[in-house]
């Protein structure tokens, strides 16, 4: 019998999620059958999407979560012992996974580990991962870039946005990054590359961008929403793209009771923009389009993927609220 633990919330979250709106759970998992596979994790990622799907599920429910595992046990000739596993079993240190059927929902995303080419196992949760693809074809798709082009990141020093904007620089775009520290900002112009960085919690942003987008901004991704992104958008060129990708500002408020944020659409009409939201698993069949050339930029050394690593199985929550107050820079992920 193998024991297993578990992250259940068994409350609603009010605000910030707390440590006792989560229980962890020890249990017995039961002896495989035909066709299961048993996966010890051994990375698991934390992301903003399980603060803002958190109203979707009736209480109590298992923390759901992408994360990397090694097949410990097998009766699923398809996955040999030591097979490496992608899956959405969320914050637990051992699960039972049965893959004869396929993916049974929407939200059982399962495969195997994608060709890192050597890079570290932990990518797959980050820009091998679910967070890359949100990147390439989020940026890609609905920006849709051309050289020469000004982009603006918000989010810009963490894991979706510090690859956008490298996938951008790739692209030949000048791009402008909104962070929340100095050092992010530094980070960002530094290591990164990217032509403009600032902090928003400091500087006046609408004329930071007069500044450092003259000629205006063509594309926006945006991870952030709130003021700073009408900010942005009012400064967009004619036929300018927004990739409304995440909202993060809110994610703590009662989606009810949002405060307002100035107005934006006389500049959609007049400049005629095109603002598309999206949900990455719209592109879950091409996500090895997106990790191959992921991989390669990064093995060339045009693109970073940095990681903000905790570890240990207790610090899982914390390293979640972290993350959401700012902590991180790159992708933060768990190791067991
Ligand atoms: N549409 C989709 O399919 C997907 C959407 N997303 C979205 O992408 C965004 C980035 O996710 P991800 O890269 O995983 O997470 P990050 O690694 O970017 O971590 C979250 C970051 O958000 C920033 N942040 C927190 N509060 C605020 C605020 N009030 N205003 C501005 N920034 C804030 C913090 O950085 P700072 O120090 O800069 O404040 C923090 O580091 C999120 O909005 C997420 O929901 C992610 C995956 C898929
Ligand atoms: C098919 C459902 C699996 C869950 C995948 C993760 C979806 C992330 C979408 C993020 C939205 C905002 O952060």
């Amino acid at each position: 019998m193998v024991k297993a633990r578990k992250y259940v919330v068994k409350k609603k979250f009010d605000g910030v999620p707390k440590r006792d709106d989560y229980e962890i759970v020890e249990y017995e998992l039961p002896p495989i059958q035909n066709g299961d596979i048993l996966v010890k994790t051994e990375w698991i990622s934390v992301d903003p999407y399980q603060r803002a799907y958190h109203d979707r599920y009736p209480i109590p429910y298992d923390q759901f979560g992408f994360q990397v595992g090694i097949v410990e046990d097998s009766k699923n000739p398809k996955f040999p012992v030591g097979t490496r596993i992608v899956s959405h079993r969320g914050w637990c240190d051992y699960s039972i996974i049965n893959l004869n059927d396929g993916n049974k929902t929407s939200f059982d995303i399962t495969y195997k580990l994608p060709d890192l080419k050597g890079l570290p196992i932990s990518h797959a949760i980050g820009a091998v991962g679910m967070v890359g693809a949100t990147a390439y074809f989020g940026f890609l798709e609905i920006c849709k870039p051309k050289a020469g082009e000004t982009v603006v990141v918000t989010g810009a020093a963490g894991g979706v946005g510090s690859l956008v904007g490298q996938i951008a620089k790739i692209k030949g775009c000048k791009v402008i990054g909104f962070a929340g520290t100095d050092d992010k900002v530094q980070w960002l112009e530094k290591e990164l590359g990217f032509d403009k960085a600032f902090n928003y919690k400091t500087v006046d942003a609408r004329k930071a961008l007069k500044e450092a987008a003259p000629n205006g901004i063509d594309c926006y991704f945006d991870n952030v929403g709130g003021e700073l992104s009408s900010i942005i958008m009012n400064q967009m060129n004619n036929f300018g793209r927004v990739s409304v990708c995440g909202s993060i500002s809110v994610y703590n408020e009662d989606f009810s009771q949002l405060p307002k944020a100035p107005i934006v659409q006389v500049d959609i009409v007049m400049k005629q923009l095109k603002i598309e939201g999206f949900l990455v698993p719209r592109w879950l069949n091409r996500f090895p389009e997106a990790f191959s050339d992921i991989v390669n930029w990064i093995q060339s050394g045009q693109l970073k993927a940095k990681e903000h690593v905790t570890e240990g199985f207790e610090n899982i929550f914390d390293t979640f609220v972290a993350m959401l107050s700012g902590e991180n820079t790159g992708k933060a992920v768990v190791k067991l």
